[in-house]
């Protein structure tokens, strides 16, 4: 498997019970220090995809090798928060491995939340809970992360800034990381590689490659048309600031937009 941390060869697998294939012979593989990102339609596999390579599915067909001692952070497209339960986010880090209170303080400053260790999990917002989850998911000192939808719920500027962390967090750590995601816009301007999945890998590549192939643009459609603009947009110029703080804004230039080109945007130009 050469410097893969996981490879799957020829990966298929079954709805449960039956012979019929959610998944057919998918390779796939990611290196170290990679930031992947599965994209497709709902009912594409991808959770499929992202459990068999955690071992957590059978296999009807073919492979799947993770480098030995691998450490993964896994941060799951859902929680069940049993609100009956009081836990403070300091308690949920000892879940379900203990850490000392200086591991948890860690990992709660790289992820942005440094501040709520005391805080009850139900008194968090969408997106201080998904750091917190991201928070227990670093504590392993993970060679690879992987996040199932980790922005679900979240507004434009808390995707941003999400996968901001995220870009941040694989600088600091060196950690794989290996995403699904539906936000194509994000996706595009975070991922090394994009793998595009609709029961079988459709196409894959550099998001560059992957937003020009008829595959993807066939699944996505208009949206697909619509991100592809904005992101040529993105590279086609050189003003990686105004972009970024216009999406932490929340608006995004499109192709003949010119205002923000001059100084500081207002609140009413926002
Ligand atoms: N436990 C299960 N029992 C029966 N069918 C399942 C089960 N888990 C997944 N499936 C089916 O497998 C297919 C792929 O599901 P999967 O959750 O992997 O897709 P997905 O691409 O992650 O979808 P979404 O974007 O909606 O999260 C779907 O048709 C789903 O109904």
């Amino acid at each position: 498997m050469g410097d893969a941390l996981i490879e799957a060869r020829g990966l298929t697998i079954n709805r449960p019970g039956t012979s019929e294939p959610v998944l057919s012979r998918v390779d796939f593989r990611i290196r170290p220090g990679e930031i992947v990102t599965v994209v497709g339609p709902n009912g594409s596999g991808k959770s499929s995809l992202i459990r068999a390579l955690l071992g957590q599915m059978a296999l009807a067909g073919g492979t799947v090798d993770r480098r030995r001692g691998l450490r993964i952070g896994y941060v799951p497209q859902r929680v069940q928060l049993d609100t009956a339960i009081p836990m403070t986010v300091r308690r949920f880090l000892s879940l379900p491995r203990r850490v000392t209170d200086a591991q948890a303080q860690e990992a709660l400053d790289r992820t942005g939340v440094a501040g709520l260790g005391a805080r009850q999990l139900t008194q968090l917002s969408g997106g201080q809970f998904q750091r917190v989850l991201l928070a227990r998911a670093l504590l392993s000192d993970p060679h690879l992360l992987v996040l199932d939808e980790p922005t679900q719920g979240l507004d434009q500027p808390g995707i941003v800034a999400f996968y901001q962390l995220i870009e941040e967090v694989r600088r600091q750590t060196g950690a794989a990381v290996l995403m699904v995601s539906h936000d194509l816009l994000v996706v595009m301007r975070s991922s090394d590689r994009v793998v595009c999945l609709n029961g079988h890998v459709c196409c894959e590549g550099t998001p560059q490659h992957v937003s020009t192939a008829p595959e993807y643009l066939a699944l996505f459609g208009a949206e697909a048309e619509g991100t592809l603009a904005l992101y040529r947009h993105h590279h086609d110029h050189d003003h990686d600031h105004d972009h970024d703080r216009e999406l932490e804004a929340g608006h995004l230039h499109r192709p003949g937009c010119n205002h923000g080109q001059g100084p500081e945007p207002t609140a009413a130009s926002r």
